[in-house]
């Protein structure tokens, strides 16, 4: 279903992205450089599945050691379980974004046991609901914006000062074209993404200050279960 909405859109607007993505994809030439991000800590949530397991993934082949994390510790470890089996350096930590407690305890474990942290990848996002815009139950509202804006403010707002320690860093949001031109059928969805689009910039300034850049990522249609819907 939620294919289908994103294909029809695909198929209607030209849709310009108009936000900087971050190049995760540089390479060594050499086994004896140095691989982009040695060194750094990267916490990357919603990540044992679809784009932010990629983003991970990129992430650990460019060096740095990866916190992945979402709701359910059997998906975790399996997630951790495959990365590690491609020798590369991650660790794992049940997170529902959602969850103040949960939320706490990503950064201050990663902390505790990776000495600090260098970059955020605020990538979990759901939509639990297809229709006409006015059709939205205020439950629903909630939830979507409780999940998509409001967790990636709250953790930015808690990893913000451990990034600023170790001399700056990086933070992205996984926002979605449907922030730039709402879908029909996913309106509410859409509106969280375009409020992501105007975090991103509020946030920006302010933390340039914290030398830590503040980005995001607009996605067209990848093919993951979120996608299916
Ligand atoms: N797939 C697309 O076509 C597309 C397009 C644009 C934007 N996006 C965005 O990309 C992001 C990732 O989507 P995807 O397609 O990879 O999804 P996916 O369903 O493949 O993976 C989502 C992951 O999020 C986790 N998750 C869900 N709710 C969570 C929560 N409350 N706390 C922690 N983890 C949670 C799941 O366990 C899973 O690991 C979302 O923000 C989505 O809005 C996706």
């Amino acid at each position: 279903m939620m294919r289908n909405v994103f294909r029809q859109a695909l198929c209607s607007f030209k849709i310009q992205n108009q936000l900087r993505c971050v190049n995760f994809s540089r390479t060594s030439s050499t086994n004896q450089e140095r691989k982009p991000h040695e060194g750094k800590v990267a916490i990357v949530t919603a990540s044992t599945d679809g784009i932010g397991f990629s983003i991970a993934r990129k992430l650990a082949q460019n060096g740095a050691h990866v916190v992945l994390s979402s709701r359910k510790q059997n998906n975790v470890d399996k997630a951790v379980e495959i990365l590690k089996s491609e020798n590369l350096d991650v660790s794992g930590l049940v997170c529902h974004v959602g969850k103040a407690s949960d939320r706490e305890n990503l950064i201050e474990r990663t902390v505790k046991d990776q000495g600090g942290i260098d970059m955020l990848i605020s990538n979990a996002g759901m939509n639990p609901v297809y229709g006409p815009i006015l059709d939205t139950s205020e439950t629903a509202w909630d939830k979507i914006f409780e999940i998509n804006v409001k967790a990636g403010f709250m953790l930015t707002k808690a990893v913000a000062p451990h990034i600023e320690k170790r001399g700056g860093g990086s933070i992205v949001f996984v926002t979605s074209i449907a922030g730039y031109q709402a879908l029909e059928l996913i309106a509410a969805y859409s509106v969280s993404k375009t409020a992501i689009l105007g975090l991103t910039k509020a946030l920006a300034p302010q933390c340039a200050q914290m030398n830590i850049r503040v980005n995001a990522i607009a996605p067209g249609i990848i093919e993951t279960k979120f996608s299916e819907g």
